[in-house]
């Protein structure tokens, strides 16, 4: 069941439940999850040249992405949680990355403009935001500052597939593919093995420990919503990427 329709959990003794901070921050995740790009996307009536802005940017974002999982490499206390950060380190690096370059190949973006793109600053809030959580932090501060990206676009698929709107139909949605990929049974199982990892150590934390957790999913949920936002108009101002 995806986080965002998960019903409230019933508490029993200390702890906290990766549902109870999605509810917490209720207004960001709604506001990130079922964005107006996302609606856009789902429909098929986004402007191309806002996808090809966002994936321009996603593509840095990845980069930043797979950093953070060598992050969490460094970060690991034990064998275990080192093989699991090497394998989302590795998964990014030899297959999302080479996918991502071959998509975007076929949106009339090339390898030589994604090594020479300007970072447009929602990009670098975000990433860098991931990164200063888990080297300020621990492992567990660097997975909720990274839950947004994997659970959240596995969440997002899941609405998007749920909705009315919605054209699945890759001859009538030029975004189709991209639903597909987050709705992937290889996505939506990477997204719950996070979630239970997450559950698992959530289950031990005080109550301040769950109040800072839960702010820092709240300040990187709304990064991700900029970076929709970023997709959508570009930035304003001095350097529109
Ligand atoms: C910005 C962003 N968030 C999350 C994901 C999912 O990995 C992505 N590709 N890009």
């Amino acid at each position: 069941m995806p986080a965002s329709t998960a019903h409230h959990p019933v508490r029993s003794g200390p702890g906290t439940t990766f549902e109870r901070i999605t509810t917490d921050c209720q207004q960001e995740w709604t506001a990130y999850i079922q964005h107006e790009f996302v609606r856009q996307l789902g429909a098929g009536t986004l402007p191309a040249d806002a996808f090809q802005r966002y994936l321009r940017q996603d593509y840095l974002f990845l980069v930043h992405f797979a950093r953070a999982w060598g992050l969490a490499v460094y970060k690991s206390r034990n064998i275990r949680e080192l093989r699991q950060g090497l394998d989302s380190l590795k998964t990014i690096v030899d297959i999302e990355m080479g996918l991502h370059i071959e998509y975007c190949a076929t949106w009339g973006i090339t390898e030589d403009e994604l090594a020479a793109l300007p970072e447009a600053r929602a990009t670098m809030a975000y990433t860098r935001y991931v990164l200063d959580a888990g080297q300020r932090g621990d492992l567990l501060d660097l997975h909720i500052a990274l839950a947004p990206c994997l659970i959240g676009y596995a969440d997002i698929a899941q609405w998007l597939q749920a909705q009315p709107f919605t054209v699945r139909d890759a001859d009538r949605n030029p975004y189709a593919a991209w639903i597909e990929m987050y709705a992937s049974a290889e996505f939506q199982q990477a997204a719950r093995a996070e979630h239970l990892w997450l559950n698992d150590r959530l289950a031990e934390v005080g109550p301040t420990r769950a109040a800072e957790l839960t702010e820092l999913f709240r300040d990187a949920t709304r990064l991700e919503i900029d970076f929709w936002q970023m997709g959508l108009q570009g930035e304003k101002q001095s350097h529109d990427h």
